[in-house]
């Protein structure tokens, strides 16, 4: 894969226009090689230079609140940019057609936070992409935000969980976990009940889709006994944690960044491809 990780703070990628003349599993298939060897290798030495910036945490929580105190945007708005992308990169990593079990279940796991915005716009979505998600939110924030996102989410006939199941019953059930439970304003040991929750995770086998950090990661330094998700989305721009991933599918998503925002941080942020609200590194 044309992705070249920097152990910290800088990973060199290639843009979407080459990402998007790859597979999607990253690779020239076999078929195409050799009429694609060209193009491809072409495009990537012509790409390889772009180099989007990985961001501390006090850099993405400045960006963040730089977004709704100087350029004017609600939460909500760019909460559902966000959510929209996840889903959408869910459709990317993990298509209808590919789900190994009999219905399209998913079950997303939101914390207390914006992560778990997210995850309730990123589900409420997945419904509407032909997704049967279920939603476990065991720590609700009283703010009208939350409780209305909520209840799109009951009025769409998402259930909500009482509970975590076992991690048996996860993989029996679900085709894929859609891990919302913390973002970039994460600090410290896991408190409850997320510690338990974190712990099922991972024993679970079914895949995890995490959404801006795998849940339980520090921020920059990760944590190499934590989760280990197969998909990652990382929002605005990744962040230095995002250089330790291993699994299948990096995104990058919310795309709702101003240019003079992109240059002040230097995010150098590849382009995303016509319209797609979702972009693989
Ligand atoms: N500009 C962007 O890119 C946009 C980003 N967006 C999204 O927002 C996310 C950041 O959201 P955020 O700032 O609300 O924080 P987030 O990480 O969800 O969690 C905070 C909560 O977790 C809790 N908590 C913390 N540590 C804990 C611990 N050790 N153990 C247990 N609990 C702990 C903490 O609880 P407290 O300490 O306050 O009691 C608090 O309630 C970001 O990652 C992205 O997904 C989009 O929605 C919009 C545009
Ligand atoms: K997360």
């Amino acid at each position: 894969m044309l992705n070249v990780r920097a152990p910290l703070g800088i990973g060199f990628l290639v843009t979407s226009r080459a990402a998007a003349s790859l597979s999607q599993t990253g690779t020239c298939s076999a078929a195409a090689e050799r009429h694609q060897k060209n193009r491809c290798s072409s495009r990537a030495a012509s790409t390889m230079a772009h180099a989007v910036r990985y961001l501390g945490q006090e850099e993405a929580q400045k960006i963040d609140e730089e977004l709704f105190s100087e350029y004017g945007f609600s939460v909500d708005q760019l909460m559902e940019l966000a959510g929209l992308s996840c889903a959408t990169a869910v459709t990317r990593a993990y298509p209808l057609a590919s789900l190994v079990k009999a219905r399209p279940s998913l079950l997303v796991i939101c914390g207390p936070g914006n992560n778990g915005g997210d995850g309730l716009v990123c589900a409420r979505h997945l419904k509407l992409f032909g997704y049967q998600p279920t939603i476990l939110y065991p720590k609700r924030p009283n703010k009208p935000l939350f409780q209305g996102l909520t209840t799109q989410c009951e009025k769409m006939e998402i259930p909500f969980l009482a509970e975590m199941p076992e991690a048996e019953v996860i993989d029996e059930a679900y085709n894929l976990v859609i891990d919302a439970i913390f973002g970039f304003s994460f600090k410290g040991a896991v408190r409850e009940p997320f510690g338990s929750i974190l712990d099922v995770l991972k024993k679970t086998t079914v895949p995890i889709a995490s959404i801006d950090i795998p849940s339980g990661w520090d921020v920059e330094q990760g944590n190499a006994d934590g989760l280990q998700p197969d998909t990652l989305v990382s929002l605005t721009a990744p962040k230095k944690s995002a250089s330790l991933f291993r699994g299948r599918y990096h995104f990058l998503g919310g795309r709702f960044v101003p240019a003079a925002l992109e240059k002040k941080y230097r995010l150098s942020l590849p382009p995303y491809p016509g319209t797609d609200c979702v972009l693989q590194l």
